[in-house]
């Protein structure tokens, strides 16, 4: 049962999830071992379709074969149109955490259930210009909200700030659920989004393709851990 991957992700919160999207994946093996010897602790999986996204990723085959050579938790984000045709098979693949966008669907609620059937952890997303109100109803159903800090689509685009103030009203408002953030998050956008209550950081251009991983994953744990230090931080 999978859900038991998600009860390891809470444990090692805050955390910086590596996003796989900035890698080479002609060298993924080697991709996988230097992430894992530096530090890393779960993955995040961006799936595209070409549709709900102008961007084209990959599918199961790619989500099979990164379960086949890690035992991190592969926290799987769909960017795609009918997130409900192809959770099982994401499931079958390895997924621990499930992510659907909230503007992919058309009844969030039913969608989180549906999701909650699978055994896995169950995430939704929504892009900066989407209200907080459209999730009004599923947050009873989720374990974890994503807080895109960028359009979903492309990596590399920079950190929209509207993110914060909703990341603050959900920490707020409910306590219990995992906060994620993702998109544009670096050594100085990663410790606002601390203070603001969030506890799963997704990190691509900032992390990967740098020489040194460990170095860079260390960087943005110690700005986690400076911002956990100062006085105004509101994390849990
Ligand atoms: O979901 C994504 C894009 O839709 C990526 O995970 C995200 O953009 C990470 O890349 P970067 O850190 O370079 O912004």
């Amino acid at each position: 049962m999978t859900r038991a991957k998600l009860d390891l992700i809470r444990k090692m919160t805050p955390a910086i999830l590596p996003s796989v999207l900035s890698c080479d994946f002609g060298d993924m093996k080697s991709e996988l071992a230097r992430l894992t010897s530096a530090g890393a602790r779960a993955l995040h999986v961006d799936v595209m379709d070409g549709h709900f996204v102008p961007n084209l990723t990959f599918g199961m085959p790619i989500v099979a074969g990164l379960r086949r050579h890690t035992e991190l938790p592969l926290d799987v984000h769909l960017m795609i149109s009918d997130p409900l045709r192809y959770a099982p098979a994401m499931v079958d693949a390895g997924a621990d955490l499930l992510t659907f966008h909230v503007e992919a669907v058309e009844d969030a609620t039913y969608t989180a259930k549906e999701f909650r059937k699978l055994g896995v952890g169950v995430g939704v997303a929504l892009d900066p210009e989407t209200p907080l109100s459209d999730l009004d109803g599923c947050l009873s159903f989720v374990d974890m909200v994503l807080v895109m800090s960028v359009k979903a689509g492309f990596g590399g685009q920079p950190f929209d700030s509207v993110s914060l103030d909703k990341l603050t009203l959900l920490r707020d408002n409910h306590p219990g659920l995992l906060l994620q953030i993702d998109g544009g998050i670096n050594a100085e956008t990663i410790g606002p989004a601390r203070q603001a209550g969030c506890d799963l950081f997704v990190v691509g251009s900032a992390l990967i393709g740098r020489d040194d991983y460990s170095a860079a994953l260390g960087e943005l744990d110690q700005a986690v851990r400076s911002a956990d230090a100062t006085p105004q931080a509101r994390v849990k």
